[in-house]
C-alpha cells in the first residue's frame, strides 16, 4: 500500500483524485481520524490530510511523523509526501523540515522533488518552476499572506530548508527515459533531487524511474505516474440525491471567476464581515435558513468576497478570515443536519479545513473528479453519507460551481 502525508485538506483529496485516475483504490483519513473498521481492506493507498502547511515547523514535523507511524501501522510500505504544486513554504519550511524527518524515519538515501502539475499549469524546467508559463516569483504566490513565494529555482527554495544537499536532473535526461533518469537521480550529490517535468509524459517517466524508492515528495501530478492495479479505482455511490450548494471562504482568481460564473444563474450570499464579527451564531444561522429557502433545483452559494475590493485582513481591528471561517462551518452544520441537503462544495484549502474539522468528519471516501485535482467525495457528517468536494483555490473552471452537479446524477 502507498502512504500519503498531504500537508492541507484540498491537497489531500487533489492527489486522491490523481490516484484514483491512476488506478488505485484510495481513501483520505482527517488528521488523526481513524478510519472505519474495514475501511482500509482492499485499497492500494491512504492519504493522511493534514493542516501542516500553516503550522509551526515543530508541529508540522511532529505530526507528519505521527501520520507515517500510522500508515505504516496499517500496511504502507511506500511514502508519498504531498505538498503544493506551488512549493508554498517560507525559507523555515515547513517542506524541507517535514522531508528531512520522513527521510530520516525511512532510511531514505534518495527523494525526488516533483511539484509539477501540468494539467493546472505548474510546470518545471531547468529547475525552475513556472504557473501557467510565468516564473512561480512573478505569478500572483509572489503576494500569498502566509507563503510568499519570491524565488522560482526549487534548489533556492528547498536548500535553506534542509540540512540535506539538493541537486537537480534537467529535462533531456528525463527525456532519454527511466533507467537513464535512474541513473542520474542515483548519481546525483544531494538528498533531494528536483525533476523537471513540463506534461504528463515526463511524470510517467520519473515515476518508472524512482518505482524502487521508498520516498517520493511532490505535488500531485507524480502520482498519475504511479500505475495502480485497479482499473477505474474503487466502487463509490454518491448519497441519495438532495439538495447541493457552495461554501465559498477562497478568494483566489479562480474562485471569484467561478462565483461570477455560478451568479448569472443561481442565488448568491455575500457575508457581512462587520455582522460576523458582531454575531457570528446569528449570521450562520441566518444563510443557513436563506439557503433552504431558496428553490430547490437550485444551487445557492454563499462567499465572503466578489471581488478583490471585499478582501479586508482587518475590519474593526479584527482579524476577518477566522471569522470567516467560523461562519462558514457553522452553516456547513446548520445545513449537514438538514436531511434535505445532501452535498455541499468547499472552496478554498483553508475553509476546507475549518469546515472538515467543523463538522467532525474521520474519512474521505474518493468518487468521480470534477477537474484536475478536484473531485466528490462522500464522508459521514451527523451519522449519514454526505458529498463533499474540497476545491483548492486555483483549481477547476469558471462553471464548475454550476457543472458539478451532474457527476452525483
Ligand atoms: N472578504 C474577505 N476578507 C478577508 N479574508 C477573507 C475574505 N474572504 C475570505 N477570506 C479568508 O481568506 C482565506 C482564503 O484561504 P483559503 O485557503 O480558504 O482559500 P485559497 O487561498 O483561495 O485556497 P487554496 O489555499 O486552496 O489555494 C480564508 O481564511 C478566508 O476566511
Ligand atoms: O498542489 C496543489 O496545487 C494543491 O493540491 C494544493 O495543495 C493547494 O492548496
Amino acid at each position: 500500500m502507498l502512504g500519503i502525508i498531504a500537508d492541507d485538506f484540498t491537497g489531500a483529496t487533489d492527489i486522491a483524485t490523481m490516484l484514483r485516475r491512476s488506478g488505485h483504490r484510495v481513501a483520505v483519513v482527517i488528521e488523526d481520524g481513524t478510519p472505519a473498521a474495514g475501511d482500509l481492506a482492499g485499497l492500494d493507498a491512504v492519504v493522511i490530510a493534514l493542516k501542516s502547511r500553516s503550522e509551526t515547523k515543530e508541529a508540522a514535523v511532529a505530526a507528519s511523523l505521527d501520520a507515517l507511524r500510522r500508515l505504516r501501522s496499517w500496511g504502507a510500505a511506500r511514502f508519498y509526501v504531498k505538498y503544493c504544486s506551488t512549493f508554498d513554504s517560507t525559507a523555515q519550511g515547513n517542506i524541507g523540515p517535514v522531508l528531512d524527518a520522513v527521510a530520516d524515519e525511512l532510511g531514505a538515501q534518495r527523494c525526488v522533488v516533483v511539484p509539477s502539475l501540468p494539467a493546472n499549469g505548474r510546470t518545471v524546467y531547468n529547475g525552475h518552476l513556472f504557473v501557467n508559463g510565468v516564473l512561480l516569483e512573478n505569478s500572483s504566490m509572489r503576494h500569498h499572506p502566509l507563503t510568499p513565494m519570491t524565488r522560482s529555482r526549487l534548489t533556492e527554495l528547498l536548500g535553506p530548508q534542509t540540512t540535506h544537499g539538493v541537486s537537480e536532473v534537467f529535462r533531456p535526461v528525463v527525456r532519454q527515459g527511466p533507467a537513464e533518469l535512474r541513473a542520474a537521480i542515483d548519481a546525483a550529490e544531494g538528498r533531494y533531487v528536483v525533476v523537471d517535468a513540463i506534461d504528463d509524459e515526463d511524470l510517467g517517466i520519473i515515476a518508472a524511474a524512482v518505482s524502487e524508492h521508498v520516498l517520493v515528495s511532490g505535488g500531485s501530478g507524480l502520482a498519475l505516474g504511479l500505475t495502480g492495479p485497479g482499473g477505474s479505482g474503487a466502487a463509490w455511490a454518491p448519497p441519495q440525491r438532495g439538495r447541493g450548494g457552495v461554501l465559498c471562504g477562497s478568494v483566489s482568481t479562480t474562485t471569484l471567476a467561478q462565483v461570477a460564473h455560478a451568479a448569472r444563474t443561481q442565488p448568491v450570499r455575500q457575508i457581512d464581515i462587520r455582522a460576523a464579527i458582531a454575531d457570528p451564531g446569528a449570521v450562520a444561522a441566518e444563510l443557513a435558513a436563506w439557503f433552504l429557502a431558496q428553490a430547490p433545483d437550485s444551487t445557492p452559494v454563499v462567499c465572503a468576497a466578489r471581488s478583490r475590493e471585499d478582501v479586508h485582513t482587518l475590519v474593526d481591528g479584527v482579524e476577518s478570515a477566522p471569522v470567516i471561517e467560523h461562519v462558514l462551518t457553522q452553516i456547513a452544520v446548520h445545513l449537514t443536519a438538514d436531511p434535505a441537503v445532501s452535498a455541499l462544495i468547499v472552496a478554498g484549502g483553508e475553509t476546507s479545513g475549518a469546515v472538515v474539522r467543523g463538522l467532525g468528519i474521520q474519512s474521505l471516501q474518493i468518487g468521480p473528479e470534477l477537474a484536475p485535482g478536484v473531485c466528490w467525495s462522500t464522508a459521514d457528517a451527523g451519522g449519514r453519507p454526505f458529498a463533499l468536494a474540497l476545491k483548492s483555490g486555483n483549481f477547476g473552471e469558471h462553471d464548475l460551481f454550476v457543472s458539478a452537479w451532474e457527476h452525483l446524477a
